[in-house]
């Protein structure tokens, strides 16, 4: 079984580098092993004798960089290396590094960008601490300028590596070349854009070392959980499957409720129902044919709905209306101890209310699916939720806040879980930014958590299924399109 893909913050990857020191493989050695790493992925993007240009910056990125253009010389590359900085006032590795290069030293500012064949940049790496100005700024918009593909040495210089973040300015990467694990700024918009498609260069720090130093970021890819995405076994009946209820709006309001039931129903949910209000049974009834529907009048309704204990798994939220019933839907639910998906009019209904939220959501499954709107109006009045620049940090902080799992949707979703795990999702596709997409996820992270899946491997496996079967269709995608689209997902997992 592949093991989850670790993603390690600069922070945690500087330790792990202090651990695989500490361990016997001297700094020196890994920053070898990291430059030749870099001129192995040069030597596939420019043919021998190709003209490379490397830009060298003042930390240990730039030691990457010094130990590259050595090795592009021996294996017949005619190299040019700009630097950025006081040569002598490099230090550590880097100092070592650009001791061992034989070759001119000029400045950044004047590097013949024009003729090379590929650019390096090496300018800044994890320890980027300020926004690029001067001189740095202009040898990025140079390079950018150049029209010159670029190779990122780590991530491309400018871009913050936990929060992927432009800082100024970002050298915008044909590809990047990273060691060891990915850092955050990979997976996140928009450092995933400047990155280009990244390498990830093993450099001999073992998985042991990067697991105790890092741990708890991953990226979201079937080998966090298809070990628990359900099968049915041979002799499975429908009860063994679940049976998730989704609540409809009003009878203007109905169809975001049946995006999310089809889609709980396609994951494998042995049975679907639709609790919808008394005036919108008609128009239900008129689109449902293997989903059950159910009358349900507010707050109490659901009380009584929920008497049966078969009913596992909860969503509360699409196209609900934004109002005190709403409000107390949520209580309902909360109180039944169901597993729950709270999304859209759920969310918003509680703007400004976070505090509600607070440690409300232990005692069951729970997970939350804001978009960047909705977890603002949640939050409003919370800056220690708002604020955070990283995207994982505001969902880890909403997690252990409110006791859910917090999927905080966009291009680079974040999943978090309140013991701090978190998963980023990368497979999705803009297509996915359609009217009720959304609608879909939540059907589809219930549907999973009615099967028994805990509610953070329901968000991860719920997002990517999503993303992927988005992915699938592509152009003209419709929300409508997306659980018809989930069996073939399926098929290509548990295949
Ligand atoms: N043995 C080692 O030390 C190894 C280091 N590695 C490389 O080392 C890099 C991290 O090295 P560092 O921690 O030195 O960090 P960087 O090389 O990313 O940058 C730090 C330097 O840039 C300066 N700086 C930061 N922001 C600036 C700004 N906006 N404008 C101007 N100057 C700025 C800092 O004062 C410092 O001198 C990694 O990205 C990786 O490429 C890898 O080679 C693995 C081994
Ligand atoms: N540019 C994008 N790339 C990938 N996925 C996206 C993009 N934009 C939106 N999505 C995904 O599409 C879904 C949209 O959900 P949401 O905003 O709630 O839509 P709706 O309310 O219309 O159902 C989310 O899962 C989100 O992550
Ligand atoms: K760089």
């Amino acid at each position: 079984m592949t093991a989850p893909e670790l993603v390690l913050t600069p922070s945690e990857m500087r330790q792990a580098d202090l651990e695989a020191i500490t361990r016997g493989i001297p700094g020196i050695e890994l920053m070898r092993r990291a430059g030749r790493a870099v001129a192995d992925s040069a030597e596939k993007l420019v043919s021998g004798g190709g003209r490379i240009v490397i830009v060298a910056g003042p930390g240990q990125n730039g030691g990457d960089g010094f130990v590259a253009a050595a090795v592009l010389v021996e294996r017949g590359y005619r190299v040019s290396l700009g630097f950025l900085g006081t040569l002598n006032r490099l230090t550590g590795d880097a100092a070592e590094a650009a001791r061992d290069w034989m070759g001119e030293v000029g400045p950044a500012e004047d590097a013949p960008f024009q003729e090379a064949d590929l650019i390096i940049d090496a300018l800044f790496g994890t320890g980027l601490s300020r926004n690029l100005d001067g001189a740095a700024r202009h040898a990025v918009d140079r390079m950018n300028g150049s029209g010159c593909p670029i190779l990122a040495v780590d991530l491309p210089s400018g871009i913050d590596g936990d929060t992927g973040e432009v800082r100024g300015i970002a050298v915008k990467a044909a590809s990047t070349v990273t060691f060891a694990a990915r850092k955050p700024c990979h997976l996140l918009m928009p450092g995933r854009a400047f990155s280009g498609p990244v390498e990830v260069a093993d450099i001999g720090i073992g998985r042991e070392i990067l697991a105790a130093k890092g741990g708890s970021l991953f990226a979201n890819n079937p080998a966090l959980w298809l070990h628990v995405l359900p099968k049915p076994g041979l002799s499975s009946h429908k009860y063994e499957r679940g049976h998730t209820l989704v609540a409809s709006g009003g009878a203007t309001r109905t169809g975001a409720a049946r995006l999310a039931a089809r889609a709980a129903l396609r994951i494998g949910s042995g049975l679907v129902t639709v609790a919808s209000p008394p005036e919108a049974i008609g128009v239900n009834a008129a689109h449902l044919t293997a989903i059950m529907l159910k009358g349900c009048d507010g707050p109490e309704g659901l009380h009584a709905i929920l008497q049966d204990t078969r009913l596992n798994a909860l969503v509360l939220g699409p196209a609900l209306g934004v109002h005190a019933g709403t409000r107390a839907m949520v209580a309902v639910a909360v109180q039944a101890r169901r597993s729950l998906v709270l999304d859209a009019d759920a969310l918003t209904s509680f703007e400004g209310l976070a505090s509600e939220f607070h440690g409300a959501f232990r005692h069951a499954p729970t997970v939350l699916t804001p978009h960047d709107g909705e977890f603002n109006r949640l939050f409003k009045g919370h800056p220690d939720m708002i604020d955070p620049e990283s995207k994982i940090e505001k969902a880890r902080r909403a997690a252990a806040y409110t006791g859910a799992v917090v999927l905080l949707k966009g291009a680079d979703t974040v999943i978090a879980a309140p013991d701090g795990r978190a998963a980023i999702n990368e497979n999705g596709t803009p297509y996915l930014a359609t009217a009720g997409s959304g609608d879909t996820l939540c059907g589809l992270i219930a549907g999973l958590m009615a099967q028994n899946v805990s509610a953070f491997e329901a968000a991860c496996a719920g997002a990517w299924i999503h993303a992927e079967a988005g992915a699938s269709f592509g152009p003209g995608l419709i929300a409508e399109d997306l659980a018809e689209l989930v069996p073939g997902v399926l098929r290509g997992l548990l295949k």
